[in-house]
């Protein structure tokens, strides 16, 4: 039997503050020396995920913003593998829509519904990189959008929240949120691009269990796409209050701390959490 680990990274991998994962060191090098594909499957962009693909050599297939795109290295399956193009030495399956249809998409529901917002594209690099506590290189690269916009809305109430999700969905969108911000994306999310990279990797490898770590809402629809799905702690102590599925395993510690206790529970001492 084959482990494959699908993480999410703000607030999971990398710490939610620092964005930092050295906290998960040792169970990252446990899964080096395991050969363990690990997945990446995040909010983040193309640009931002190929930062930590290369810091930690972890050359396997990715996902980028929230299930818009699954990108899988040439020649990293033997199996024929069915796919939409071919961008550099990645093989891409799109499920996502166009990052400027949902951006203009987004403006048009603020301005009709007379409710403020602010998004990743009306930011400039600065802007995202003091409302993240990103560097400057790495909020520029969070701008490289292609599937998903990313959005705060100003003095946010349960109403305004309620009423531009509500225009989203009937605009023919969906939403989601991450532990910062709303994103409007298309008809995608994470849990769907998780089925079909497991079913991939299902073919090459046949018996295959896979592993869900996450930490916010946006990660329910991977988390319950997995066999063994695992919420870690957010700042403050807590695991996210609004998800309840019993079937989801609560991993005692905050991000990296959690990420690092889960995997080498289940993979090193082989133990349930
Ligand atoms: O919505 C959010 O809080 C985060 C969630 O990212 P994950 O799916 O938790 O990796 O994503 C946005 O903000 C990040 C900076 O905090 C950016 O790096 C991401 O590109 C953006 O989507």
């Amino acid at each position: 039997m084959r482990y494959i680990i699908f993480t999410d990274l703000d607030g999971t991998l990398i710490d939610h503050d620092t964005y930092s994962y050295e906290a998960a060191r040792p169970a990252l090098s446990l899964l080096k020396q395991k050969d363990i594909p690990l997945i990446f499957c995040t909010s983040k962009t193309r640009a931002e995920i190929e930062v930590y693909v290369k810091e930690l050599d972890c050359r396997h297939p990715f996902i980028s913003e929230n299930g818009g795109g699954i990108f899988i290295p040439e020649e990293y399956f033997d199996i024929d593998l069915k796919f939409d193009h071919k961008l550099g030495n990645y093989n891409v399956i799109e499920l996502g829509t166009s990052y400027s249809k949902l951006k203009d998409t987004l403006i048009e529901i603020s301005k009709s519904s007379g409710i403020e917002i602010i998004n990743f594209g009306n930011m400039t690099t600065e802007e995202v990189s003091e409302d993240t506590g990103l560097d400057l290189h790495s909020a520029g690269l969070a701008k490289i959008r292609e599937y998903d916009e990313v959005f705060r809305i100003i003095d946010e109430t349960e109403d305004k929240a309620s009423r531009i999700m509500e225009l989203i969905g009937s605009a023919g969108y969906n939403h989601t949120r991450g532990g910062r911000y709303w994103h409007i994306i298309g008809n995608n999310d994470k849990g769907k691009a998780v089925r079909i990279l497991s079913d991939i990797y299902k073919q090459q490898f046949t018996d295959v269990t896979t592993i869900g770590l996450g930490d916010s809402m946006n990660d329910l629809p991977m988390l319950g796409s997995v066999d063994i799905p695992v919420l870690v702690q957010k700042p403050g102590s807590l695991h996210d209050p609004s998800i309840t599925d019993p079937k989801i395993k609560h991993v005692k510690g905050i991000g990296p701390i959690g990420w690092n206790n889960a995997i080498s529970e289940i993979i090193e001492k082989g133990s349930e959490i």
